[in-house]
C-alpha cells in the first residue's frame, strides 16, 4: 500500500511509553509490534536509544517511540537521556505511562506523573498496567485503582506483554488517538533504526546477560563497518567495538582467558543472523573509554 492508496479513515502517528526503569515498555513495544525491535533486560536502563517499532493495521499505522526510563541524572548520559525523554514526549500523539502490576506504586512514578500532567493538557495518556501475568487479578484491579489515583488518564489499561493479555486492546486504545492521516512508513517496515544501531544493541543485549552492579551503565556497543563478504551474497562482516570505562571492567567482560566474550559473542551472532537472515561473521573487539559516561567528546563519538 503506498500513501496515495490509503483507505478513508486511515489514521497514522506517534504513540510512547513512559515510566520509571524496568517498568516493561520495550517488551510491550515488541509484543504490539510483534517483533524484537527493542532489547530488553532485568537491568534498569537498558533503553538508550529511541528505537521505533512500527505497528501496522488495515486502518492505521502506530509508530511507537521507545524512551530510556526517566530518573535522576548523577552523570552526563543520566542527563542527556532525561532531555530525549523529555522532548519525544512533546512530539507524540499519545503517550502511556507503565507501572508494573508486581511493584507498588512510588515516588518514582509520581515524579514522572507531575512531569507528564503539564504533557496531558494536550496530549492524551493513557495508564498503563504492564505485567498482569506476575499477581493474581485482585491484585491488577488495586493496581488500576491505585493508578487512577495518581493523575487524570484518558484511559486505564491491563496489559501483559508476556501472555498477549490485553496488548491489541492496548492498540486499540492507541489508535484512537491518532489524528486521520496516511501511512507514515512503507508496509511492512517494523522500524526504521539503522540496521547498524540494532545490531549495536544485540551486541550490548549478549554482554550485559550476566553482569552486576555499575557495568552495565558502563557498556556501550558500536558497529565500525558492517558489509557482505566479498563474493559472497550469503555471509555478512560485522566488526564492533565493546566500550567499557575502566581496564577492570575490560578484564570482566573478557572472562577468563577471553570465553566470556567468546558466548558473547556467539549469543549475539545468533540474533543477529535472525535479524539480518543471513549467516555473520562477528569480530567483536572490547575497549577501554575512560569515563565516557562523563566525558561530551567519548558520548557523541558513542552516538548520544
Ligand atoms: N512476567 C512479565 N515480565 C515482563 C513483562 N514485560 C516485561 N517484563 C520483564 O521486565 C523486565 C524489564 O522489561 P523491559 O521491557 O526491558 O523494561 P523497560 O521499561 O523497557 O526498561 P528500561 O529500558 O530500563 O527503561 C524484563 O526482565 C522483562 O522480561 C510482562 O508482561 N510479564
Amino acid at each position: 500500500m503506498t500513501s496515495s492508496e490509503y483507505p478513508p479513515g486511515f489514521r497514522s502517528g506517534f504513540a510512547c511509553f513512559v515510566g520509571r526503569p524496568n517498568a516493561g515498555k520495550s517488551t510491550l513495544t515488541n509484543a504490539l509490534v510483534g517483533s524484537k525491535v527493542a532489547i530488553t533486560s532485568d537491568k534498569p536502563q537498558t533503553t538508550r536509544h529511541t528505537i521505533r517499532g512500527i505497528v501496522h493495521r488495515a486502518d492505521a499505522q502506530l509508530v511507537i517511540v521507545d524512551t530510556p526510563g526517566l530518573h535522576r541524572p548523577r552523570t552526563l548520559l543520566g542527563q542527556r537521556l532525561n532531555d530525549l525523554v523529555r522532548e519525544t514526549w512533546s512530539e507524540v500523539d499519545v503517550v502511556g505511562l507503565c507501572v508494573p502490576a508486581d511493584e507498588k506504586i512510588g515516588p518514582g512514578d509520581r515524579f514522572i506523573a507531575g512531569e507528564l500532567r503539564k504533557v496531558a493538557k494536550k496530549t492524551p495518556v493513557l495508564g498503563v498496567v504492564t505485567k498482569t501475568d506476575l499477581v493474581p487479578q485482585q491484585r491488577v484491579a488495586e493496581q488500576l485503582l491505585a493508578l487512577g489515583e495518581v493523575m487524570d488518564f484518558a484511559e486505564l489499561v491491563p496489559v501483559s506483554a508476556v501472555d498477549g493479555f490485553q496488548v491489541d486492546v492496548l492498540a486499540g486504545l492507541l489508535i484512537d488517538r491518532l489524528p486521520p492521516g496516511p501511512p507514515l512508513y512503507p508496509h511492512g517496515e517494523l522500524t526504521d533504526e539503522p540496521e547498524a544501531t540494532l545490531v549495536a544493541e544485540l551486541v550490548r543485549e549478549a554482554a550485559l546477560e550476566g553482569v552486576r552492579d555499575e557495568l552495565p551503565h558502563s557498556i556501550a556497543v558500536v558497529v565500525e563497518d558492517m558489509s557482505p563478504r566479498e563474493g559472497r551474497d550469503d555471509l555478512v562482516d560485522v566488526y564492533a567495538e565493546l566500550f567499557v570505562e575502566r581496564p577492570s571492567q575490560k578484564a570482566i567482560v573478557l572472562g577468563h582467558r577471553g570465553e566470556r566474550l567468546k558466548r558473547v559473542g556467539s549469543t549475539a551472532r545468533q540474533h543477529i543472523e535472525k535479524l539480518l537472515g543471513t549467516r555473520v561473521y562477528l569480530n567483536l573487539h572490547v575497549k577501554v573509554a575512560k569515563d565516557w559516561q562523563r566525558d561530551p567528546k567519548q558520548l557523541r563519538r558513542l552516538g548520544f
